[in-house]
């Protein structure tokens, strides 16, 4: 038997939380031979408290085998405690007609109280994933907070979008979605984000020739998957739960176990490559293997790619501004 794996979740009683911690517990997450423990924070309220112990009795009654231990948490300091993976779900949701840099400044406290916590207590390897909004900003202000920890270690979630835009192409193309390979989706977690299919291949094929349809691209394709958060919202009165576990699932799964050789799209801090200034978390393509994500380089930016790229960077880097004065 394996050693457990100790997984600290944020947010636990909260709708994602739901939807992913039964998944982490069943070992789809880390693999079905490995065995977790599961460390669940949330405030220190009755309510979400009490809903937490809820999920966690609910937890016990599925009788997972891999699960080895849960522990609930009202705070990052004893949670975060030996975390060998954290996931920062917990933050407020938007609503209707909000914007998800409007929770800026309300979760930039959060997200510097829990990148301490990581810093102070968590496994010196610990892998991050900040899934609340605004997630790359929020990972940002965490990776900040942990000076003593590998700024590399701290990503956000941009593999909803990643699966969002498979989808679409997967729909338009006809093609199955597994035989899609070499998609991206650079930038930040925002409607600016730019899916980018230039360089994708079916069965080896260019997508982009067997699509061949530019206005799609331009002004279905791209705004339809930047605005699909907001469409959820729209439709569910709730913003996306599921759809957004699985991501993370897939997120944390491909890190830990191995891309094998596919791309992904992943929110990393950038090493300056493609002109994006180091330290930014960014979407960026990688493939990952032995734990470890690497940037796939080089790929060639044309004009209308570096306009886009370009309005992603200056929505973060004016994200990064407004938070600035709390980083110290
Ligand atoms: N990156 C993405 O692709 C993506 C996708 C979907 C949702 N989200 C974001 O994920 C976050 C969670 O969404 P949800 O639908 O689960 O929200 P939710 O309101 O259902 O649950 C959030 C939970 O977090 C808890 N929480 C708040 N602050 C906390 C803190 N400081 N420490 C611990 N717990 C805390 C709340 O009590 C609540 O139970 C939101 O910010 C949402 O916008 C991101
Ligand atoms: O859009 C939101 O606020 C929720 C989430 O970020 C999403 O993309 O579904």
């Amino acid at each position: 038997m394996k050693k457990p794996v100790r997984v600290a979740v944020t947010g636990a009683a909260g709708q994602i939380g739901y939807s992913l911690l039964f998944r982490i517990a069943s070992g789809e997450m880390l693999g079905k031979d490995q065995p977790v423990i599961l460390q669940l924070v949330e405030v220190p309220f009755e309510k979400p408290q009490q809903a937490l112990k809820g999920v966690m009795m609910e937890l016990e009654d599925c009788a997972f085998p891999l699960l080895a231990g849960m522990e609930g948490f009202d705070n990052p300091q004893a949670g975060f405690k030996d975390a060998d993976i954290a996931l920062l779900v917990g933050a407020r949701p938007r609503g209707p007609g909000m914007e998800r840099k409007d929770l800026l400044l309300e979760n930039a406290k959060i997200f510097t109280e829990q990148g301490k916590a990581l810093n102070d207590v968590a496994s010196r390897d610990v892998k991050v994933l900040v899934v609340g909004n605004p997630a790359n900003t929020n990972a940002y202000i965490a990776m900040k907070s942990a000076p003593d920890l590998p700024a590399k270690n701290f990503t956000a979630m941009l593999r909803l979008d990643h699966n969002r835009a498979l989808s679409q192409l997967a729909a338009k193309s006809g093609k199955p979605v597994a035989d899609i390979e070499k998609l991206v989706v650079w930038g930040n977690h925002s409607p600016t984000m730019y899916p980018d299919y230039r360089f994708a291949t079916v069965g080896g094929a260019s997508l982009k020739d067997l699509i061949g349809d530019e206005a799609w691209n331009r002004d279905t394709f791209i705004p339809k998957v930047g605005k699909r958060g907001a469409a959820i919202i729209e439709a569910r009165g709730l913003s996306s739960a599921a759809s957004a576990a699985n991501a993370a699932i897939d997120h944390i799964r491909d890190w830990v176990l191995g891309s094998n050789g596919k791309w992904v799209t992943m929110g990393i801090p950038s090493d300056g490559s493609y002109g994006i200034p180091e330290g930014v978390i960014y979407g960026f393509p990688v493939v990952t293997q032995n734990g470890e994500y690497s940037m796939v380089r080089d790929l060639p930016i044309d004009e209308y790619s570096r306009t886009m790229m370009d309005k992603t960077l200056a929505e973060l880097e004016e994200e990064r501004a407004g938070v600035a004065h709390l980083l110290g």
